[in-house]
Parts: structure tokens; C-alpha cells; sequence
């Protein structure tokens, strides 16, 4: 084996025919005749080429997904058809990503109880319990939302949905959310925050008709500002997390799109929203699981103790807010990968506006849940939050009727109410 893998010893009389028949180069020799030596670079090839793929983060979450690999049913074209048809006189079809997700899934049923078609998209990825996802996949369909199980990046299953539905609107609620996640994965954040948005608005702008777009930003774009409380004409240069700099990016990219393809946009900037079948990374969500197991909770403080606070937001004003945002909403004017027009492009807050220090979202849950608990107050790490949220709703009001109406107390007693209902070992629908 071995003297295969040596260059020929040319003897004179190689070298006379070399004269008729050109004589392949040393180099040419390793390449053109020694296969043992090219079966072996291409197996080293393939195995980093391998080694590669598997080292590299995963999506969202954790699980993998490629382009056009997606396994749907096979009658997945019918269910998505049925469950887009409208029931009321709107005739609106909607397709909600994110429709497994916290917000997701109360905007879906909002939508269905009032006669909207709804369609469904959600990777299911294992970001937080997969189990409550499914479960709220369950609710969405005993009301009959189909959700499709897929990733916004399938560019292939995007052209392919919007061609057998004619959606009139999307609602965008797929991300990546947490603040402090994104210091552990960050290509999650760019993965679905920015290529999985701009895959979106990609077959958006191609569909024909082109659907509005309606999407969820966040409060945390607001940053570090200082100025109180935050107006949506306020400057938003300061993210103090990957989380917020990828929303914020979301946003200057629904202004090009808008821009260039005619695309109807608004953006909400959501602020801590919570409630039933919330998420279980957010700290009202696990404050209330750990003070019911004894175990101890840390809370946040600024320098020189300052105050940490949040414009906490319940999730059924949010929801109205997101419907109140379709219905207004002005059509595309493009078609085909063509604006035709000037289009809409908004921005709204959905906030509270009245913010509660971290501490009495605690004594709160001590109160409902009937459990002292274990409180260790720390300063905060540079770990992406920011000290305090406070918005300013008075656009919101004006343009899209928002007025939240549920204060911090009301809105946390659903939830422990919720939370125990489905912890509670029977684990059933607490709707
Ligand atoms: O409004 C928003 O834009 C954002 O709201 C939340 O982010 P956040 O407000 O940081 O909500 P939590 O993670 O639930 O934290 C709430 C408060 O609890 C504090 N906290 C958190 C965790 C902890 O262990 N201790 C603690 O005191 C945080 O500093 C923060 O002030 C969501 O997680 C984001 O996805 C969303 O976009």
C-alpha cells in the first residue's frame, strides 16, 4: 500500500518517453494516481465538515432545524386551509407565529373566538418545559387553530403557506425572548430575532396579496435611557442586552422593508407582559415556583439599593392591544416583490404605566401564595436588565384604543390561580 502512495523513480528510459508523453508533475502523481491518499483527505474533509455541524449552536432552544428539512403531515395544506377560514364578516386570516408561545397562544384564541381565520406556526423549541407549549397547542386545538410545527427560518414552508393561504395579516410573535439567556446563547437571538424576521418579511413582500404585518418589539429597546416614562419618540441607541439590540435591529429592518417593498408594519413594544400560561423564564413565573418549594429567591437592586421595577403588563390588555393593532392596521400596498405605494409603518407602546419595584411583585405572591419567602436581595449583575420600565401609552391610547385596565394584584392572582390549577397535578385547561 505504502509504495502507492510514492511518486514513480524515473529511470532514463522513463525520461525518452517523456518526450512523446508529457510527464505528469510530482504534484500531479499524489492527486491523479494515489486513491488511498484521496479517499483519505476526503474522509478527514467530511469528518470536520461533520465535526463542524454538530459543534455549532443550535437554534432556539436547542433543537436543529434546516432549511426545507421541516416533517409536516402529510394533510398539514388541509388543516392549514381549514383552520384559515374566516367565520365573521372581518375576513381577516391571520397567521400567528410563535402561536405555542406565552402571548402567542392568547392572541390566537382571541382571534378564533371572534371569527377570525388563524393559522398557527411554532418550532416548539425547548427554550423553557416543551410540555406547556404543548399543552397550550392542545387549547389551540380544541378551538380549532391548527399550528403548523415548524421553524420562521423554513424560507420553502413560508413561499409554500402563503401560496395555498391568503393571509390578510400576520402577527408576528416567534422570538427569542429573555433578557439574560441571550449572555449564553446568543446565536439564538440572531438566529430567530433577525434571520427568522427577515425570512418572514421576505415572504411577506413576495406573497401576493401581501399581508400587514403586525409584530412584537419589546420595552427593552428603551435601554439605559433615564428619561421617564419611556415615549415611542424617545431615542433608542442604548440596548443594554443582545436580547433588545436584536429587537431594536427588528425594528430598523421593518422600516426597509416597509420602505422598499410597500410592506404594512407596526411594531408593539410589549412591556413584561404576564399572566395564565405564561412563560416559566420569567421571574413572577419562577419566584412563585420557587417560594412554593422553599426555596430561596434572588432579587435585584441597583446601586446604592436603588429600586429595580417594571412596567408589568397583564396579558389580556396586551392581547387587546395586538387586536386593536390588526384592526387598524392599513393594507400593503405592494405586490409580488413590488410597493406600489407608501405604506404604514408604526410603532406603539403596550405598557401599564405604572411601574412596581420587584420587591412588591414578592411580598405580592407571598400574599397569594400563603408562603413566606426566602429572599436574598443582591445587587444586580451586568447580565442585560436594566433598573426600571415605565411607558408612556398616550400613541397607543389615541391611535389603537389601548387602555390596560388590569393593576399588578388583580392580574398575579389569575396567574397563581392558573399556576396551581395546572401544577397542581391534575394539570388541566384552566381556561
Ligand atoms: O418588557 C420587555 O421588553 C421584556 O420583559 C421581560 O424581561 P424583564 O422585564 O427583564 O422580565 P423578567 O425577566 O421577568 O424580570 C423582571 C424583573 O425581575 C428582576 N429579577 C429577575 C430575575 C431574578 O432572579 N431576580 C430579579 O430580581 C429583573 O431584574 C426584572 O427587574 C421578558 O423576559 C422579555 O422577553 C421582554 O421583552
Amino acid at each position: 500500500m505504502m509504495t502507492q502512495l510514492k511518486p514513480p523513480i524515473l529511470s532514463s528510459s522513463h525520461l525518452d518517453t517523456s518526450i512523446k508523453f508529457k510527464t505528469p508533475s510530482y504534484a500531479f502523481y499524489r492527486l491523479r494516481f494515489h486513491p488511498t491518499r484521496l479517499t483519505l483527505w476526503s474522509f478527514l474533509f467530511l469528518f470536520f465538515l461533520l465535526l463542524f455541524f454538530l459543534c455549532s449552536p443550535p437554534s432556539a432552544g436547542g433543537k436543529r432545524r434546516s432549511l426545507q428539512t421541516t416533517r409536516l403531515p402529510s394533510n398539514w395544506e388541509v388543516k392549514a386551509r381549514n383552520s384559515a377560514r374566516p367565520q365573521s364578516k372581518t375576513d381577516f386570516t391571520v397567521l400567528v407565529t410563535g402561536a405555542a408561545g406565552f402571548v402567542g397562544t392568547h392572541v390566537a384564541i382571541a382571534l378564533k373566538n371572534r371569527g377570525d381565520g388563524v393559522v398557527g406556526l411554532d418550532n416548539f423549541n425547548n427554550y423553557y418545559e416543551t410540555g406547556l407549549k404543548k399543552a397550550r397547542k392542545t387549547l389551540l386545538d380544541r378551538r380549532g387553530v391548527y399550528i403548523i410545527e415548524a421553524d420562521i427560518n423554513d424560507a420553502a414552508l413560508l413561499t409554500k403557506l402563503f401560496e395555498i393561504v391568503h393571509f390578510t395579516h400576520v402577527m408576528h410573535l416567534a422570538a427569542q425572548a429573555g433578557v439574560r439567556y441571550a449572555m449564553h446563547n446568543p446565536a439564538s437571538y440572531i438566529h430567530s430575532n433577525v434571520n427568522g424576521f427577515v425570512t418572514l418579511l421576505e415572504a411577506s413582500k413576495n406573497a401576493n396579496p401581501q399581508p400587514s404585518i403586525v409584530w412584537a418589539s419589546s420595552s427593552s429597546v428603551y435601554g439605559l435611557n433615564s428619561k421617564v416614562p419611556f415615549s415611542e419618540k424617545d431615542t433608542t441607541d442604548q440596548p443594554a442586552s443582545l436580547y433588545a439590540a436584536t429587537k431594536k435591529a427588528g425594528e430598523e429592518i421593518a422600516h426597509t422593508y416597509n420602505h422598499i417593498y410597500g410592506l404594512s408594519i407596526t411594531g408593539l413594544r410589549f412591556f413584561t407582559v404576564y399572566g395564565p400560561w405564561g412563560r416559566p423564564d420569567m421571574a413572577y413565573y419562577f419566584f412563585t415556583k420557587d417560594i412554593l418549594r422553599r426555596k430561596e429567591i434572588k432579587i435585584f437592586e441597583g446601586a446604592d439599593h436603588a429600586t429595580v421595577a417594571r412596567d408589568f403588563t397583564y396579558i389580556d390588555d396586551v392581547v387587546k392591544g395586538c387586536l386593536a393593532a390588526l384592526d387598524t392596521a392599513k393594507k400593503s400596498t405592494g405586490s409580488g416583490g413590488k410597493k406600489r405605494g407608501t405604506a404604514q409603518l408604526r410603532i406603539y407602546n403596550l405598557g401599564n404605566t405604572s411601574p412596581v419595584p420587584v420587591v412588591k411583585l414578592v411580598s405580592i405572591l407571598e400574599k397569594l401564595l400563603k408562603v413566606k419567602a426566602k429572599k436574598r436581595v443582591l445587587q444586580m449583575p451586568r447580565n442585560g436588565d436594566v433598573l426600571f420600565t415605565h411607558a408612556n401609552i398616550s400613541l397607543a391610547r389615541k391611535e389603537l384604543g389601548y387602555k390596560p385596565s388590569t393593576d399588578l394584584e388583580t392580574g398575579l392572582k389569575k396567574f397563581v390561580k392558573w399556576y396551581l390549577s395546572y401544577y397542581g397535578g391534575k394539570k388541566k385547561s384552566a381556561w
